[in-house]
């Protein structure tokens, strides 16, 4: 884990705008995460935190601004393009289907083919690598509790399910994993679990980005904390300095951190 500011970013935002007809849901954002930190996001209803995770994993394009990825320009008209730089992302839906199995989830959309003609030609996948790689992905993050990579994912438990996911991401998320709200419909014993994930995740070298709303989580795990009001990061702040309150009390405005102005 690194608490070097200094160094150059993994990802970085400059001035990010995003507005939807007459609302700004991005008012001249910045955002930087740093090598090997679980930087957490948050900030009120309606801050703009999904549009800022969106526009830094292509799924929406700013207007304005720029991104840059450990120090390059770059510019994403798809979370597929996204993808293909190793930031993969994991929402409050979970994008899976539910009745194929765990292996056919960790693919989808990467599939892997057989060798030669038969994968060229005919496309047939080779199942045994995927399950092969499906198993050593899970067991790499503790999650061989399931028993069976050839189980239909909606046979799962929310929080195997969570766990799915995230090692989805792990696997091919080489640069950088964000997760959306990923304990928020899950029980404190599941909740445990994923963020106990996180931070193998965090452990294997990928940073995380985590938006949240539960800020006991946010303070266990978070090695520094962005806050996100009207549009833009207020600030950020280290959750050993800061208490949950001061953190809540930054996010709605009741106070304003020392050395920020006062917004108009
Ligand atoms: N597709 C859209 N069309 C119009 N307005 C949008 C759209 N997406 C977001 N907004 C608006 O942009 C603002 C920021 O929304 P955003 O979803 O990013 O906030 P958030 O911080 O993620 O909120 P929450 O914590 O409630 O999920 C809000 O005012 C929202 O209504």
């Amino acid at each position: 884990m690194s608490k070097d500011t200094q160094g150059t970013p993994v990802l970085e935002a400059r001035g990010l705008v995003k507005r939807y007809g007459k609302v700004t849901a991005l008012d001249h954002c910045d955002f930087d995460l740093q090598p090997g930190e679980i930087l957490a996001v948050i900030g009120d209803n309606g801050a703009g935190k999904s549009t800022l995770i969106k526009a830094l994993s292509g799924a929406i394009q700013p207007n304005a601004g720029e991104i840059l990825l450990e120090g390059r320009p770059v510019s994403f008209a798809s979370p597929n393009d996204a993808r293909a730089e190793g930031i993969e992302t994991v929402y409050q839906t979970l994008a899976m289907s539910p009745a194929l199995s765990i292996a056919d989830n960790m693919f989808m959309g990467r599939e892997l083919r057989m060798p030669g003609l038969m994968g060229q030609v005919f496309r047939k996948l080779d199942r045994k690598r995927m399950e092969d790689f499906s198993r050593q992905k899970l067991s790499e993050l503790g999650l061989m509790t399931i028993q069976n990579i050839n189980q239909p994912v909606e046979t799962l438990s929310g929080g195997q399910r969570q766990g799915v996911a995230v090692a989805r991401a792990a696997a091919f998320g080489s640069r950088v994993v964000i997760l959306d709200e990923p304990t928020a419909a899950l029980g404190v014993k599941e909740s445990r679990r994923v963020l106990d994930l996180i931070q193998e995740v965090r452990a294997r070298g990928i940073p995380i980005i985590l938006i949240s709303h539960n800020m006991p989580h946010v303070f266990e795990v978070a090695d520094r904390v962005h806050i996100h009001r009207l549009g833009k990061r207020l600030c950020v702040i280290d959750p050993k300095d800061h208490t949950m309150s001061d953190a809540v009390a930054y996010m709605t405005g009741a106070s304003v951190p020392e050395g920020v102005a006062e917004p108009a």
